[in-house]
């Protein structure tokens, strides 16, 4: 079976635990994000899903192999794209691919087409012989995807891969991963750049040690969904009819507007007929979407109490 499948999965260093109970499925061909703030365990998840770092608890299955026992297959099975580029640079670009593929005991000669067009794709074609200590930030992130590419992975983990890239260059990656998907990869995205997770991911993990949320993004978003209602004068005074509506939903206002927060677009309907009843002058009512920051904000404080 392919993709990812984790139950139970814990970590403990020491007495202090990490991560524990993370339970989730990721499917082949998927781009799957993996969120949380600072020291909330995502490293530590992915260390344990490659291989690197044993479990404490639990089990999952990655590309079809176990991450405790899977071993050589595993690691030959997934892709590893860490923060730090961990790049040699005394040697070539070549040179550090062609390490790679070493230790993947890969045919150079069969590898290197596949690389090549990675190369290129990424603008570093030509540049091959030259001192990866000469490279910039950029170009070492670039190499180092290729390099997480080097053994033709079926699952792919990518931390922060547009980190220090150039708008254009963090274009040609989002592109590339989410082409990588369509050929029916498994990719983790972690990442602090929501915007990128909006753009790429279909489903999300918010993590703090624990799972926090498990959701399609465009229901994280309806989540977030809310009426601005902009009406005539100070929009204070109809605040407290709206929130003694049956749904009791929470309600903000600044000026002339009121942003009721709706748990489904039903509602809309609703709190303008409450609105008219109590005698507001409604000059416009428009639905609007918490930018996905606000609801993992909102996640991440809801988690902490
Ligand atoms: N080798 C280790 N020994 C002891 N504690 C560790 C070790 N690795 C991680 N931790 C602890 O585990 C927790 C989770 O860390 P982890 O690096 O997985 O978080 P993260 O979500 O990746 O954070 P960031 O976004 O900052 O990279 C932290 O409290 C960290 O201090």
């Amino acid at each position: 079976m392919g993709g990812i499948q984790v139950r139970g999965l814990a970590k403990r260093f020491g007495t202090r635990p990490a991560v524990e109970g993370l339970t989730f499925d990721v499917l082949p061909g998927e781009v799957f994000g993996l969120l949380g703030p600072n020291g909330a365990g995502k490293t530590t998840t992915v260390r344990m899903l490659t291989g690197l770092l044993q479990p404490s608890e639990g089990e999952a299955t990655v590309g079809g192999h176990s991450i405790r026992t899977g071993g050589e297959a595993l690691r030959g099975a997934v892709g590893l794209l860490t923060e730090q580029p961990g790049l040699y640079d005394r040697l070539t670009a070549r040179e550090n691919l062609r390490f790679f593929m070493k230790m993947h005991e890969l045919n150079e000669a069969a590898a290197w087409p596949r690389v090549q067009s990675y190369l290129e794709r990424f603008g570093l074609a030509g540049r091959e012989n030259d001192a990866c200590g000469g490279f910039s930030k950029g170009m070492r992130q670039k190499l180092a995807i290729v390099r997480t590419l080097v053994h033709d992975p079926q699952v792919i983990f990518l931390d922060e891969p547009t980190s220090g890239l150039d708008p254009e260059s963090a274009r040609v990656v989002r592109d590339a991963v989410a082409e990588l998907a369509t050929e029916g990869r498994t990719i983790v995205l972690c990442s602090h750049n929501l915007g990128e997770v909006e753009r790429l991911c279909s489903r999300v993990a918010v993590i703090q040690g624990r799972l926090l949320a498990l959701a399609p993004l465009g229901e994280l978003r309806r989540a977030g969904q809310s009426l601005e209602v902009r009406v005539e004068g100070e929009a204070e005074r109809f605040r407290p009819v709206v929130m003694a509506l049956p749904f009791k939903p929470n309600v903000l206002s600044e000026g002339g507007k009121l942003r009721v927060l709706l748990t489904e677009e039903s509602q809309a309907p609703e709190v303008l007929a409450c609105l008219v009843n109590a005698g507001a002058r409604v000059l416009s009512a428009i639905p609007a979407h918490r930018p996905l920051e606000e609801v993992y904000l909102e996640l991440i404080r809801q988690g902490r109490v």
